[in-house]
């Protein structure tokens, strides 16, 4: 089976100008925001896509397995290199404005890895032009049931102009030093639009999650 997306929107905050409480709702929350980052995870289902973002966010492993089909939205503020940073995971709907893409299968899976190069062409088809792709092999802790090498990721990597990076998310360390090598890249390699999304933001939108009751992170 074909997965989800989770469409995480990041964006950095000054500490000094964090919330100190829970996230107010309401257009107020918008001037809070120096830079806004929408990333988008894609991959099949069971890959760990949701581990991979706990695992950063949480800096804990998530062993049971929690299918987050039918969630709309989640948000977690962390801290990465001293910035505050917001993440928030959407789902698909916000395809079209992701600035950089995370692109998931599962070294033990060789389906996972096949189905990367439908949801490059899902990427093709919906998301901005030229938006950065990243593509991830997870669960590279389980070297014995590896299907995909090294290499074969490294290839199509190289093939659809990606970078590669094997991971694991019961590593958070390994998670959070990666993660944070990919946000530096794309905070650089697309600062004009992230100053582009902040005017966005600021325009405010209504069904936002800012101004949703569904604020918790499970
Ligand atoms: N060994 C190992 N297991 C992992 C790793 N990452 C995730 N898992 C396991 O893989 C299963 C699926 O992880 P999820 O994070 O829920 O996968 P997902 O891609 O978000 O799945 P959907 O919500 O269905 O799209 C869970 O049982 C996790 O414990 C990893 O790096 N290594």
């Amino acid at each position: 089976m074909l997965g989800r997306a989770l469409a995480v929107r990041v964006s950095v905050i000054p500490a000094a100008r964090l919330p100190t409480g829970p996230s107010p709702s309401g257009p107020a929350m918008a001037k809070q925001y120096d830079v806004l980052f929408q990333l988008l995870m894609i991959g099949d289902s069971g890959v760990g896509k949701t581990c991979l973002l706990r695992g950063f966010t949480d800096k804990e492993f998530h062993s049971s397995h929690i299918s987050t089909i039918g969630v709309d939205f989640k948000m977690m503020t962390i801290e990465v290199d001293g910035i505050k940073v917001r993440i928030q995971i959407w789902d698909t709907q916000y395809y079209r404005r992701a600035q950089g893409i995370f692109l998931v299968c599962d070294i033990s899976s060789q389906r996972s890895y096949q189905h990367i190069m439908k949801w490059v062409s899902d990427v093709d088809e919906n998301a901005p032009e030229g938006v950065q792709k990243t593509l991830r092999g997870n669960k590279a802790d389980e070297e014995q049931k590896r299907q995909v090498g090294s290499e074969q990721g490294q290839r199509l990597a190289e093939e659809y102009g990606m970078d590669f990076y094997e991971a694991r998310a019961c590593t958070s360390l390994h998670i959070k030093e990666s993660f944070t090598r990919e946000l530096e890249g794309l905070r650089t390699a697309t600062n004009d639009e992230l100053a582009l999304a902040e005017l966005e933001e600021d325009k405010g939108k209504p069904e936002g999650p800012e101004n949703s009751s569904k604020t918790c992170w499970c």
